[in-house]
């Protein structure tokens, strides 16, 4: 794990010591938008339409934001005309790298060695965090953006006219319950997983891990008579929380020591996750042992030997019944 200063690879773990023990995630920095027309988005500047052929991701199978991206790309149908190269699930000392290994897709445009090349072909003197999932634009060469929330708005729509499928996960009269879902669940539970496993205090574990297991107590009666978080209908709400539930119960109880409950242990939670796993296509965008390579395999400070569990078994298939909820 390190980051780039002046455009040079330097190797270092996160600094929680500014922070009194507390992970502390940084602002992205490429926030430019894909638009229909190439206009300017909501950030950034202009000059990116929605063309096919035209862009690349690059990402992560363990990233639960880069998740985001992958499920999009498979469900608006963008995987013919957005390409994906996969890094090594293994992010050691050189950060995310291209070597050969368990679910690697290699980089088609610079035959890269490390993600940081990518971020460094956008900007020579880069400093900051490489990260994944990086959307690349192969015609003016450079990064369009690297935030995950921003990626998957524009998946949800700016490729409508060039031949995406129809569907869409932020519709305008449900926007702003998504938006308030999103803001409630980021930092308790997307982010609240990382908060408990990066703490190096015990007071900002036990903060991180209470504010998390309260929001999944809230988020499990909203689900008793509901079938997704804002009624009958998936949603980008859906999509965001469920790249971290489909991992909690393999790396984050352990890993990341959440673990008061499972999610199997929550019926209405866990019967949502498997719903949600079950739409068509997403089941090939979860991979679970690739995930736990990287999270065990990966943060020395917290699993020194990289030794990866076994277990748990979980049936992501089961019948999960949630339909009787649809018209609610
Ligand atoms: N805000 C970013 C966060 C992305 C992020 O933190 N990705 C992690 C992997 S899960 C990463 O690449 N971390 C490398 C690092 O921080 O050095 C987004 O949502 O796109």
């Amino acid at each position: 794990m390190g980051l780039l200063v002046d455009g040079q690879w330097q190797n270092q773990w996160y600094d929680t010591k500014s922070t009194g023990g507390s992970f502390e995630r940084k602002e992205s920095s490429f926030r430019n938008w894909v638009t229909t027309d190439g206009s300017a988005g909501s950030s950034g500047v202009g000059g990116f339409k929605a063309e096919p052929n035209r862009y690349h991701l690059y990402v992560s199978l363990a990233c639960p934001w880069a998740h985001r991206t992958i499920i999009y790309r498979k469900l608006k149908g963008l995987e013919d005309m957005i390409s994906m190269s996969v890094v090594n699930p293994i992010m050691r000392d050189e950060g995310w790298t291209f070597n050969d290994g368990e679910g690697v897709i290699a980089d088609p445009i610079f035959n890269a060695t490390h993600l940081y090349d990518i971020y460094i072909a956008a900007q020579a003197d880069y400093t900051g965090r490489v990260t994944v999932p990086i959307l690349w634009d192969k015609t003016t060469n450079t990064i369009v953006s690297n935030e995950s929330s921003e990626i998957i708005r524009m998946f949800n729509s700016a490729f409508d006219e060039v031949g995406a499928l129809a569907g869409d996960f932020s519709p305008p009269e449900l926007l702003a319950e998504i938006d308030a879902l999103n803001d409630y669940i980021y930092p308790a539970i997307n982010n609240g997983v990382y908060r408990a496993g990066f703490a190096t205090t015990q007071d900002a574990y036990d903060n991180a891990v209470i504010e998390l297991f309260n929001a999944l107590d809230v988020l499990e009666v909203r689900l008793d008579n509901r079938r997704y978080l804002t009624g009958s209908t998936i949603t980008e709400a859906d999509w965001r929380l469920f790249t971290t539930l489909v991992r909690f119960d393999s790396v984050y109880v352990g890993h990341f020591k959440c673990n008061l409950h499972r999610i199997v242990d929550y019926p209405n939670l866990w019967g949502y996750l498997r719903d949600l796993y079950q739409v068509a296509g997403i089941a090939e965008t979860v991979n679970i042992p690739y995930t736990k390579m990287h999270y065990y395999g990966s943060h020395d400070t917290i699993n020194p030997t990289h030794i990866i569990p076994i277990g748990p078994e979980i049936d992501f298939n089961a019948p999960h019944g949630r339909e009787l909820l649809a018209d609610s």
